[in-house]
């Protein structure tokens, strides 16, 4: 645990290796003054790691315009003139702002559960530059263009960091090509759905048949369908459970409710689909991506089968499951509760490993909040409180590869890239308690809380600007939506 950000960190070294033709497009209205913490808008940013492409390096980086226009190294540094002011970061850390694919900001709809101004400062806090927002828990769920647009107007001069945003694929547009593409037209970078329910009425779960429609609308724009894996099976252990003949303040209840199986079937079915997306294939241009994937037996076998036979998918897991084990969570602890459950310890060790070897492609937040009312940390009931885990910001070193955002220049620092930048101190430990600065909106059912974490943001750029530094946030909220066309 304590180390938990320094080992996600050879994991920055891994390059996106898929191609997905987005371009973006923004406009920022608000002058530099009010959006960095910074007064000039010219500067230099030194270091003895600073992250590159080619390995970390004692260098500095100049930023113009919110781009980075040079790369020097150390000692071509010293010959150099100053012109322009220099930030000095020493040991700190250099590197690329975190990418996060995965986060359910509840806005609009359900602010009171977390919201863009919230979500996006505990994001910069947490040295993530381009978060992309999830269909579902905000209100309406975002699955036509009329819904999209209303997550853009509640985004705009309300968002710290850049914001994209997943559309959903529902059942009711599923079969309904042209509402796809019009929702795809209007920037939604890919959408998402579910193969169980997802614990919000309005966002109802997608069969094989939806899905193997969503991905051939898909293949014709190049962006990727992100699937929530978990099909119900009624074993025995899950039956039992069911019916009430377990403890639901025992964390090992809610555990056999949700066994591995429930994934490796999910998985199992994708798998018959994502067979169409290998070269020369029928559904060639598509892309499968699993979120948040928990098993790391057979449902992780299964994914690294059908990637070495050319199948177009990857898959993600989060840091919840690499920070946590099953044997650990208290009972009554409710605030660990989420959907693939956390498994044990023998499992936490296989995903670390699978992360490493990079058959794991990515780590995202899967923050996704709720009102502590919902969380019932008084009754402790695993069975019936909100599964789903708030850690933006405490998530220890989300890196969310730009792997499904591709040719968006972020994601390295490499000259003529956007200059989304977390500079950080990954060896400082501190104890998470009450007095430390968190900005999510309900703090309380953080499952971080309370932890020795390490890892200290010191600054956070988003095209350069100096949104979060310690003790807070700049002015004004200037990041930009986040549209593919
Ligand atoms: N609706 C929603 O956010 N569900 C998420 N929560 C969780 O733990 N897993 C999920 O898919
Ligand atoms: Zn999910
Ligand atoms: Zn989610």
């Amino acid at each position: 645990m304590e180390n938990l950000q320094w080992r996600l960190f050879p994991v920055l070294t891994l390059v996106a290796s898929f191609l997905f033709l987005l371009y973006f497009r923004e406009s920022s209205e608000l002058s530099q003054s009010v959006c960095s913490l910074l007064p000039y808008d010219h500067y230099w940013m030194t270091g003895k790691r600073v992250v590159t492409p080619q390995g970390v390096i004692s260098g500095a980086v100049e930023i113009k315009d919110g781009n980075i226009i040079s790369i020097v190294k150390a000692e071509d540094w010293r010959k150099k003139s100053k012109t322009v002011p220099v930030i000095d970061y020493g040991e700190a850390v250099i590197m690329p702002g975190l990418i996060d694919v995965h986060s359910h900001l509840d806005d609009p709809g359900r602010v009171e559960w977390e919201g863009f101004p919230s979500g996006t400062r505990a994001a910069a806090a947490g040295g993530i530059t381009t978060l992309i927002d999830m269909p579902l828990n905000s209100y309406p769920s975002t699955i036509s263009t009329e819904t999209l647009k209303l997550k853009i107007e509640a985004a705009k001069k309300n968002i710290y960091v850049d914001v994209g945003f997943w559309g959903g694929l529902v059942p009711e547009n599923a079969f309904n090509a042209t509402a796809l593409e019009a929702l795809l037209n209007a920037g939604a970078l890919g959408l998402k759905s579910f193969m169980c329910p997802s614990g919000i009425n309005d966002f109802p779960m997608t069969n094989a048949s939806h899905i193997k429609e969503g991905l051939s609308v898909l293949a014709r724009y190049k962006r990727p369908l992100l699937v929530h894996a978990e099909i119900q099976q009624d074993s025995e252990s899950h039956l039992e459970v069911a019916h009430g003949k377990n403890d639901a303040r025992s964390y090992s209840t809610y555990l056999k409710s949700r066994p591995p199986s429930w994934e490796e079937a999910a998985i199992k079915e994708l798998l018959t689909i994502t067979k169409d997306t290998r070269s020369g294939g029928p559904a060639e241009g598509a892309h499968l991506h699993i979120v948040h994937l928990s098993d790391a037996s057979s449902s992780l076998d299964l994914i690294k089968e059908a990637k070495s036979n050319g199948d177009s998918i990857t898959v993600e897991t989060c840091p919840h499951y690499l920070a946590f084990s099953a044997e650990e969570i208290p009972d009554g602890d409710t605030r660990f509760k989420c959907a693939p459950p956390i498994r044990d310890g023998a499992n936490r060790e296989k995903l670390w490993e699978a992360l490493m070897e990079g058959q794991i492609d990515m780590l995202s937040s899967d923050h996704s909040p709720t009102e502590p009312e919902l969380k019932l940390l008084n009754d402790g009931d695993f069975l019936r409180a909100w599964g789903g885990i708030s850690s933006l910001q405490l998530h220890g070193g989300v890196r969310g590869l730009p792997s499904l955002l591709h040719n968006i220049p972020r994601g390295t620092i490499a000259i003529g890239n956007h200059a989304d930048i977390v500079v950080w101190e990954p060896e400082m430990e501190f104890d998470l308690n009450d007095d430390h600065p968190i900005y999510i909106k309900h703090p309380q059912i953080s499952a971080y809380l309370g932890r020795r974490l390490s890892g200290k943001v010191l600054g956070t750029f988003v095209r350069g600007n100096l949104v979060y530094k310690e003790g807070g946030h700049a002015p004004a909220a200037c990041g930009v939506p986040i549209l593919a066309k």
